[in-house]
């Protein structure tokens, strides 16, 4: 009975690796499992990974199975991918996008979409998919709130006005016919059939979860208290909206966490309690929040690492607290200098994400509900195409996104000593979890 039961879950295995009718990752104990064994995300941040893979001109498959194998060889087993964009006008964002006008959308780019996961599964690799975005540069809730508010589309990459942007963007989660679009776009894709492997993706074991929105925030630093609440209950009913279209994958926000929430851990936990969200999520910034000047490498690393622990480590004691993984699912640096030239070396940033990936797997070996990790981001073969590092429509796509320069925080094929420590981790990571 051994010899059978062993050489059942030998084909049961292969059948996964070779994406065959694996399980979904779900949630038991606090930790992901998978096939009935304990399931650790060693992912990568890959926005464009549906772009590649467009049939249309927009798309570069061959590049996108070649990246692909390359993640798969670092041992990457997950990929973080924007799955729908909106067309805008404002100036850092992608074009073209899959919701050209609402109710209209690109064939072409969802194919891209359906490929994707298609190449993913014959690699027995997992997918999150956000399905919108808080930050302008995939048209996001502003493009919305332009389309049925008529109010601008400002970007703040123009604007600098970052706080009025994030506060105009919380009238996205009341506006009801935003929010009815929205749920168009949400049934549309979890609902789709796989054009490729002709799957539906409701049954499509490779999507690891669907995410409301890449960093969906309740407002700017002075959200109200109606503001937080409003927020908390779109992340609730949005959420129950998504299972109620398919019970089979998990549901997570976004959120980066304290950060994302107003710097309010109450509203964190009460975002991340409903059981419609499967798990949390935070994502870590430290030049972005200030606490990181790369130009000062040696006179700002000691405080920002004091606090990236801090930051680490009580967001896990937060997943404790409600009895679910956590994901670190963006996390990221400068290259030395803060220099965009894929030719600087990365000797800060390097020992930025040793730390990170450190003091994850010592919480993950303690037994604690560390749910995995994903870098921000994978450049791939990826080049930056222009003197300024803006990116402009036809331009290669990086891990940075149009509203960033093209080399900010993305990680190459070429920078060797960032993806020998992304291997060593991801691997080191997947051995604490099958031991316990
Ligand atoms: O989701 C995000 N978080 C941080 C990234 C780097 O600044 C940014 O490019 C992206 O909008």
């Amino acid at each position: 009975a051994a010899l059978l039961a062993a050489g059942a879950f030998g084909i049961a295995h292969a059948a996964g690796a070779a994406g065959g009718k694996s399980s979904f990752v779900a949630v038991k104990d606090s930790h992901f499992e998978r096939n009935g064994q304990r399931y650790m995300v060693a992912g990568a941040n890959f926005w464009y990974g549906g772009y590649l893979g467009a049939p249309s001109s927009v798309g570069q498959r061959a590049r996108l199975v070649k990246e692909l194998d390359r993640l798969k060889a670092l041992g990457v087993n997950n990929v973080r991918v924007l799955a729908v964009s909106e067309q805008t006008a404002m100036k850092s964002a992608v074009s073209p996008a899959t919701t050209s006008a609402p109710g209209h959308y690109d064939e072409q780019l969802l194919q891209g979409l359906d490929f994707l996961m298609a190449e993913l599964a014959k690699r027995d690799m997992t997918a999150v998919l956000y399905l919108n975005n808080f930050w302008q540069w995939s048209g996001g809730m502003t493009q919305y709130l332009n389309w049925f508010t008529g109010s601008p589309a400002h970007d703040p990459n123009v604007s600098k006005d970052y706080e009025r942007f994030m506060a105009e963007n919380a009238r996205f989660y009341t506006n009801a016919r935003a929010q009815a679009e929205y749920r168009n776009v949400i049934a549309k894709i979890v609902q789709r059939t796989n054009t490729v492997t002709k799957k539906p993706y409701r049954d499509d074991p490779v999507i690891l979860s669907w995410q409301l929105a890449n960093e969906p925030r309740p407002g700017n630093a002075k959200s109200t208290k109606e503001e937080k609440a409003t927020y908390v209950k779109w992340i609730a009913d949005t959420a129950h909206y998504i299972r109620s279209l398919d019970a089979n994958h998990m549901v997570s926000t976004g959120s980066e966490g304290l950060a994302g929430s107003a710097q309010d851990a109450q509203l964190y936990l009460d975002a991340h309690r409903t059981p419609d969200i499967a798990y949390l999520t935070y994502h870590l910034w430290p030049a972005n929040w200030g606490w990181f000047d790369p130009k000062q490498p040696d006179t700002t690393w000691a405080g920002m690492m004091d606090k990236a622990q801090h930051y680490l480590n009580v967001h896990v004691d937060y997943a404790k607290q409600l009895g679910k993984p956590i994901v670190l699912e963006e996390f990221g640096l400068n290259r030395d200098g803060g220099s965009f030239d894929i030719k600087a070396s990365t000797k800060v940033r390097d020992r930025f994400y040793d730390e990170v990936f450190t003091t994850l797997e010592k919480r993950a070996a303690a037994g604690d509900p560390v749910g995995g990790w994903a870098f921000w981001a994978w450049g791939g073969a990826g080049r930056a195409a222009n003197a300024d590092y803006w990116w402009k429509p036809g331009n290669d796509f990086v891990g940075d996104p149009p509203q960033e320069e093209q080399g900010l925080y993305s990680v190459f094929d070429s920078d060797a000593s960032s993806l020998k420590l992304i291997a060593a981790h991801d691997k080191r990571l997947k051995t604490i979890g099958a031991k316990q």
